[in-house]
């Protein structure tokens, strides 16, 4: 690959990583993500598998070497297994990642690997089953957990996902801990992020994920390196634990300066960041199966990237709540 065509900003962050959401509809009623769960009246004109090959092979082109598949909950489109495949038949992809709340995991994680899936990242809240209903809204947490050891039993390699929550932390802590020193995953703990419609419900609920870190390094705990098509977690192993942790801080110092993502809405928009201000349509392009023209304007749009979210000053740009755009 040549410099002079990568995806490369003027802070000099080199972009391998395209966070690709497929729906914004949801089945879950998470209480910092959709509390009334989803809502929208008309029909959603989503990019078709068509669409998306034209899109993953303009971003593999220009240096993309990992996709993630996101949502809302990516798993309630029935092409889901087409669009894993055509992502992993890309050439230029090393990786197919996804993000689901797991709810047809189990019925459908055999599927996902035999069409290319390499990672999944499942979001589990809570172990207990009752504070998991609470905060989700959904009572499947046995099943998720059982679909969990099958992805494991596949061979797939899995990390966790729980959001911080102020309510919860002490239970949430306690037991996690206790189930990795024989899960072999990555539990990743994410402070919560204030998005436009969870102000008031962030004010009450988020914590820092320094204090964990500081724990973590006492108790013998040792931070790995990250590579290059990383996302945003700094990790932790043990050598008596079979899991690592990792942390999600955005709220820290510098967490933008290794920024190495990109994101496509389900719409067909690209946003420079999670919090960015508005998607810029390449719908027309995309599907005009343009991919030169389609590469010259991804280069061209990301010279308008920022160098940081500002979340720390309040900022959440348009980002009404995280299942836009997947996370
Ligand atoms: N602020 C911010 N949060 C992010 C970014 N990327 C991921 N996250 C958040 O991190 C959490 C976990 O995201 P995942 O979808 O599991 O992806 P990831 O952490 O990049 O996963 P890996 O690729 O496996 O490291 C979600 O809450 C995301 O919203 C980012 O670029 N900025
Ligand atoms: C938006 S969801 C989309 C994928 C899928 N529905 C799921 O929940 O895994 C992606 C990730 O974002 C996290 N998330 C959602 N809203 C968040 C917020 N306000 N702050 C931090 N993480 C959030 C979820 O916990 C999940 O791990
Ligand atoms: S976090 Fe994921 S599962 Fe929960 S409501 Fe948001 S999109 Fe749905
Ligand atoms: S918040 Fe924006 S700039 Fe910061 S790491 Fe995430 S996408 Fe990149």
């Amino acid at each position: 690959m040549q410099e002079n065509n990568a995806l490369i900003d003027r802070y000099g962050r080199r972009f391998r990583y395209l966070r690709l959401s497929i729906t914004d509809v949801c089945n879950f009623k998470c209480s910092y993500c959709l509390p009334d769960g989803y809502q929208c009246d008309s029909e959603r004109d989503f990019l078709r598998p068509t669409d998306i090959a034209t899109l993953v092979s303009a971003f593999a082109g220009l240096g993309t070497r990992k996709v993630r598949i996101t949502g809302g909950e990516p798993s309630l489109r029935k092409d889901l297994p087409e669009i894993i495949e055509l992502c992993a038949q890309t050439p230029g992809i090393e990786q197919v990642a996804m993000t689901t709340n797991g709810f047809k995991l189990k019925q459908q994680v055999a599927r996902w690997q035999q069409a290319g899936l390499t990672k999944l990242n499942l979001s589990i809240d809570s172990l207990d089953p009752r504070q998991f209903n609470a905060i989700t809204g959904h009572n499947s947490l046995q099943d998720i957990l059982a679909g969990l050891e099958d992805a494991l039993a596949l061979g797939l390699e899995v990390k966790v996902n729980a959001v911080l929550l102020k309510p919860y932390s002490e239970g949430q802590m306690h037991s996690f801990m206790a189930w990795l020193k024989s899960m072999p995953v990555t539990l990743r703990f994410i402070e919560l992020m204030q998005t436009g419609d969870n102000q008031l419900y962030f004010k009450h609920n988020h914590l820092s994920g320094q204090p964990i870190k500081q724990q973590l390094l006492e108790q013998g705990w040792v931070q790995l390196l990250r590579d290059n098509t990383a996302g945003p977690a700094q990790e932790f192993s043990h050598p008596d634990y079979a899991g690592r942790i990792g942390l999600i801080m955005p709220y820290s110092k510098d967490f933008c300066s290794s920024c190495n993502r990109l994101r496509v809405s389900a719409l067909g928009k690209l946003h420079l960041c999670l919090f960015a201000e508005q998607g810029l349509d390449l719908r027309a392009l995309i599907q005009q199966g343009d991919v030169a023209a389609l590469q010259q304007q991804l280069m061209d749009l990301l010279g308008h990237k920022e160098a940081s979210h500002w979340l720390d000053q309040g900022y959440t740009g348009a980002t009404r709540h995280l299942a836009m755009l997947g996370g």
